[in-house]
């Protein structure tokens, strides 16, 4: 599937944990959003962040990839510690992770096709256009390779951005509710391919407020689900 370029996962074994806060804190400038955070993301893991709107799902995504840098405690990911990381070490580690975020920003004057490749044009690399194709139909896009973002629906821009995070071929996808706007069947369609990536060995961290579909995924696939409350971040239990 999706040829060499895509299918080399080259995840797990390496590092036993992806993602790893120690005692995170955060704050904007005002009080602190998120306090005493911990959280370890094992390889090939499924896990969901879940919070009410303003809790601080976004930001705690952020600090997984080094967008934002803890104001106290410590982030490290593929065991590194952000903080320690040259410019180089950063763009090496956003290479391994793909992120989809919340508002699918897509370059409106580029056809389908080459928005998804962007991240390896930008990084000086050529997309295979075999692998392209596979990755295209792989999330139903294919006959709509030369659509411009603007003329596509909710649903096909959320699965453009999900091709997009992936082309890299990351170990880890950090995805800020990826199901937002669009219906529940579509909702299903995004999170089987998300099944799918975690299957082939992927790290996955899905931020939602969709607690049918946590309950849905969870039947299919060993998710864990963790919570923003007051500051802190939990693992939720049956109360779901
Ligand atoms: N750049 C910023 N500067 C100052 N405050 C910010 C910034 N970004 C976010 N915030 C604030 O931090 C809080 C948490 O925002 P965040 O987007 O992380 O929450 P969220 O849980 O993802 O919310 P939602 O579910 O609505 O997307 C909000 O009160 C938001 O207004």
């Amino acid at each position: 599937m999706f040829g060499q370029g895509f299918e080399g996962v080259q995840t797990t074994g390496r590092e036993s944990r992806v993602i790893d806060f120690q005692k995170v804190a955060y704050s904007y400038g005002g009080g602190e959003l998120l306090s005493e955070v911990s959280l370890t993301l094992a390889p090939g893991s499924f896990h969901f962040l879940t919070g009410p709107s303003g809790s601080g799902k976004t930001t705690l995504i952020k600090l997984c990839y080094g967008e934002l840098l803890a104001t106290a405690g410590r982030v490290n990911v593929f065991d590194a510690d952000v903080r320690s990381l040259s410019r180089d070490g950063v763009a090496a580690m956003r290479r391994r992770i793909g992120v989809v975020h919340q508002d699918c920003q897509f370059l409106d004057h580029l056809p389908l096709a080459e928005n998804v490749a962007l991240p390896l044009t930008v990084s000086g690399r050529e997309a295979s256009a075999a692998d392209l194709a596979d990755l295209l139909t792989w999330v139903g896009l294919k006959p709509l390779s030369a659509q411009r973002p603007p003329e596509l629906s909710g649903g096909e821009r959320q699965r453009a951005a999900l091709a997009r995070a992936v082309i890299m071929s990351p170990d880890v996808i950090l995805a800020d509710e990826p199901t937002g706007n669009v219906d529940w069947e579509m909702s299903q369609r995004l999170m089987q391919l998300l099944i799918e990536l975690n299957r082939m060995g992927k790290t996955i961290l899905i931020a939602t407020h969709d607690l049918n579909l946590i309950r849905s995924t969870k039947s299919q696939v060993p998710a864990r689900v963790l919570r923003i409350r007051n500051r802190r971040l939990q693992l939720a239990g049956s109360d779901l």
